[in-house]
């Protein structure tokens, strides 16, 4: 069987050049895009020259299916992206994007929708649960009631043939969940939720098995058959798959090889002087011309580039263009298009909260070890220091080795929380670029869903255990004193925490950084250097220490000796100075991870 000699086995819509469809969708051009990128040199080296990674390409895109192929690094991704309007507009050198004859807005992001090459799910929610979470943030509810949205899913569930799988977990590295191809859908059908009539995907066959790719691709046809424009980049599609394309563009090193219908590129080529051998996939066959590994029996001085440039397709978009798109020198966007939310603060907030503690409750692991941990440390500490005596000096050397103990274990107890931005990371840029919900809700939901169960539950088991266990004062009012000076303390080291997990995308560097602040924690705390003998202008620090005072009459002594007030304002300023670390700490994460680059 000839694969090259495609036609007699195409889909009848596709012997001419149209695609049969009920309802035409959008039409995408671009005209003249130049993209750079600099590539960083560290922050010692001089600042890099700008490389050019798409070099004026134009072209358009219509209802049904556009594939974008090329070798690797030829810059299919970043045309998609540009097109898409995912890619860091200060690369933009020029050209112009336009839908339906009109300039990108954040309209855009409305109807168009944008499928990443690694599924980007919560990994602890079944396939429907992750459909209505889109479905919940991205409907407008005054046109959408919860029946409706439900309904919404369930078709969805079924248009992608999920219905096995749709009260399945999607998985984590931990839990066993569905298969990839069974992810990809799923991921899909999030964006389909808007029902977007301009679908961009980048590289949907990545990893798949090659009946899995091809079943994806199948349901991408029926799907631009209904009306969609579907741009996608792809490597190196079966003959099966790139039967299914209506218009392709090739790409060599940022550049147009060819542009034109899909079935037309074959004789393209083939007029060029090259030969596609029989039982050669026509993919396979356009990358070797590609990469120079076919030659042709036309001889020629010009580059494939230029060949396209002087041939029929490339003079009929640029007619085209010219005569829709107007002068191609028109304002370039240096911010992209702003996003608006469909739903409101308190209703997002609920939503993503809700996700939040479904996940903790199906992956509680790390609040049961916080508990267990905090339970462990209360019974060693109180086993250690178990009714400490009242007599000196041994009342005195206790205590202090008792609040050095709990100060160590309330800081360094909460190592975990740096983890806290950087796991999802990816999963927050994704939904929060997509309009799914704004950045002040997730941070509000994670904090809260955070701190509840895995730094204050904890804790406040934690203090109950030790403070009896060790024999402090009884009476009811110090205790809370007790709880609420660990619990700030435990807050304090948290908010540092985060703050480093909003800052950096590494555990690694987060580890690193995390340190620094803990070990200036611990040894500005007053118990390992007296702060009477501290180098006067090293005394501020004992503002960023975590601090701790009982009133009893040998701590008093202590206290005095220490350099530390101890009147009632002595000991309120500290909860005061630790309040002022949390809500700085918790200020600037949030502006942290306002800065996070959602850009590709
Ligand atoms: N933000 C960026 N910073 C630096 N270089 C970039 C950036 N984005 C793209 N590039 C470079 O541009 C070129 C094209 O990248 P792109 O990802 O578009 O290629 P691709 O054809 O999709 O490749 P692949 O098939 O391997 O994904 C590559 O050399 C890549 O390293």
């Amino acid at each position: 069987m000839d694969m090259c000699k495609m036609d007699p086995r195409l889909p009848k819509e596709r012997r001419d050049d149209r695609v049969s469809v009920t309802v035409p969708g959008p039409t995408l051009m671009f005209q003249n895009i130049r993209y750079v990128v600099r590539e960083n040199r560290g922050p010692c080296r001089k600042k890099a020259p700008e490389r050019d990674i798409l070099k004026n390409v134009s072209g358009i895109m219509k209802t049904g299916l556009n594939a974008i192929m090329g070798a690797t690094g030829s810059g299919k991704t970043s045309l998609l992206d540009v097109i898409a309007g995912r890619k860091d507009p200060r690369g933009m050198r020029s050209g112009q994007v336009l839908v339906d004859n009109k300039f990108v807005t954040h309209e855009l992001h409305l109807m168009s929708a944008y499928v990443v090459q690694d599924d980007i799910l919560m990994g602890t929610l079944s396939v429907r649960e992750n459909l209505l979470f889109s479905a919940n943030l991205r409907l407008p509810r005054q046109q959408y009631s919860a029946a409706d949205k439900e309904k919404k899913v369930m078709n969805i569930i079924q248009d992608l043939g999920l219905e096995d799988c749709a009260n399945t977990k999607i998985g984590t590295e931990f839990l066993r969940g569905v298969s990839g191809g069974e992810r990809k859908r799923c991921s899909i059908g999030m964006e389909l939720i808007t029902s977007p009539s301009l679908l961009f995907l980048d590289e949907p066959t990545t990893g798949l098995d090659s009946n899995t790719a091809n079943s994806i691709m199948g349901l991408l046809h029926k799907l631009s058959r209904s009306g969609k424009t579907i741009i996608f980049s792809i490597h190196q599609p079966r003959y099966s798959i790139f039967r299914l394309f209506d218009h392709l563009t090739l790409l060599h090193k940022g550049e147009m090889v060819y542009a034109g219908p899909a079935n037309k590129a074959i004789q393209y080529f083939h007029d060029l002087g090259y030969e596609c051998e029989a039982f050669n996939n026509p993919a396979d066959f356009f990358l070797d011309i590609i990469n120079g590994e076919t030659s042709t029996s036309v001889p020629t001085d010009k580059s494939l580039v230029e060949l396209y440039r002087d041939s029929q397709y490339c003079a009929e978009v640029t007619e085209e263009l010219t005569q829709i798109a107007g002068p191609a020198d028109s304002p370039i966007s240096k911010k992209g298009a702003s996003l608006s939310y469909v739903t409101s603060f308190f209703y997002q907030l609920k939503i993503v909260c809700w996700r939040m503690v479904l996940n903790l409750v199906r992956n509680p692991q790390t609040s049961y070890a916080q508990i267990v941990l905090n339970m462990f440390f209360a019974v060693l500490v109180g086993l250690i220091y178990f009714q400490m005596p009242h007599n000196l000096p041994e009342a005195l050397q206790n205590r202090t080795g008792a609040f050095f103990f709990l100060v160590i274990n309330m800081v360094f107890g909460n190592l975990s929380a740096v983890e806290l931005f950087i796991n999802e990371r990816a999963l927050f840029v994704h939904e929060n670029s997509g309009g799914y919900y704004r950045t002040s809700v997730y941070f509000l939901s994670k904090v809260f869903v955070d701190l509840i169960p895995n730094r204050i539950i904890p804790i406040l088991i934690f203090s109950a255990i030790a403070y009896y266990m060790m024999g402090l004062k009884p009476a009811f009012t110090a205790f809370l004193c007790f709880s609420l000076t660990l619990s700030l303390a435990s807050l304090a080291a948290v908010s540092l925490a985060f703050l480093v997990s909003a800052t950096v995308s590494s555990f690694a560097m987060a580890n690193v950084l995390i340190a620094v602040p803990f070990v200036f924690m611990m040894v500005f705390g007053g118990f390992l250097v007296n702060l009477n003998s501290m180098l006067n202008w090293l005394s501020w620090f004992k503002w960023i220490r975590v601090n701790f005072k009982e009133e009893r009459l040998t701590g008093e002594m202590y206290l005095k000796a220490q350099g530390m007030d101890y009147s009632a304002w002595g000991f309120w300023q500290n909860h005061v100075a630790l309040l002022g670390i949390i809500l700085v700490c918790m200020t600037l994460s949030y502006i942290q991870l306002r800065r996070i680059n959602r850009w590709k």
